[in-house]
């Protein structure tokens, strides 16, 4: 398990984006990233697994086993990026056979049925719907076995009982990795982090969440009240911007 730290101020090219950001991440846990569209986010999550781009840190961003991160990191970016003329098992392999490496034919026929496609190994991804789609990307990210594991806005195209169901089974199937979760909904970020922050251009706000296990009851009244708590505190930043 390897916790993070990201220090410093991001920037996006030569603009800057967040300044003062202090992010200690730990390990074996769900930790989220909320705030406004372009404030920030996704270039975290692009700099946390080392993806080309404009994103800079001036400061540092460290493993604290000390360890480079390259070749630790995963990440589920926005949009399930399937490829539309291969089957699942073809979309779930990609890494290796990117990679050059042989791909373990048998994990990813296992990992779709662990991810609830069992039978559904070739079809192609506009013979799925979303939210089994979402699956292919995660059963895509866990034949990866990354400690750390980047989910930026992974369930966002999903209805609401589908994405409640795909964070149970994501908070299940990623137990035990350093998992770094972007998202916009608050409900999303209550019931599976064990931190999380506000993230605005001065800096990271640490935000309460609810004591116990993840991923939370939704019907828990401790988590309608962080959840309305929250809501109210965006929409206090949204009052302020406008
Ligand atoms: N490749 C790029 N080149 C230049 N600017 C970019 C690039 N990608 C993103 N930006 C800008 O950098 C800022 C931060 O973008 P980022 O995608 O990290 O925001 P975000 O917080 O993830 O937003 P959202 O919630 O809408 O996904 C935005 O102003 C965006 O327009």
């Amino acid at each position: 398990m390897i916790a993070l730290g990201v220090m410093g101020d991001l920037w996006m090219g030569d603009a800057p984006l967040i300044r003062n950001l202090a992010l200690d991440i730990p390990a074996g846990r769900w930790s989220c990233l909320l705030g406004a569209s372009g404030v920030g986010k996704s270039a975290i999550a692009r700099l946390i697994a080392g993806l080309p781009g404009p994103q800079r840190l001036k400061g540092r961003l460290i493993a604290r086993d000390g360890l480079p991160l390259a070749g630790t990191v995963t990440m589920m970016a926005q949009g399930e990026h399937l490829l539309p003329w291969a089957d699942l098992v073809q979309n779930v392999t990609i890494g290796a056979r990117l990679r050059g490496a042989q791909p373990d034919m048998a994990r990813a026929h296992a990992l779709l049925a662990q991810v609830g496609l069992a039978g559904l190994e070739h079809r192609r991804p506009a013979e799925l719907s979303g939210g089994q789609g979402q699956r292919v990307a995660l059963a895509r990210v866990l034949i990866e076995d990354a400690p750390i594991v980047v989910l930026d806005e992974p369930f966002s195209a999903l209805d609401t009982a589908t994405r409640l169901a795909m964070q149970d089974l994501a908070a299940a199937l990623l137990k035990g990795r350093t998992v770094i979760l972007i998202t916009h909904d608050p409900l999303e970020a209550i019931r599976l982090s064990d931190r999380a922050w506000l993230l605005g251009p001065c800096g990271a706000e640490d935000l309460g969440l609810p004591e116990g296990a993840t991923p939370r009851d939704f019907r828990a009244p401790e988590v309608l009240a962080a959840q309305a708590a929250l809501l109210a505190r965006l929409h206090r930043n949204i009052a302020c911007a406008g």
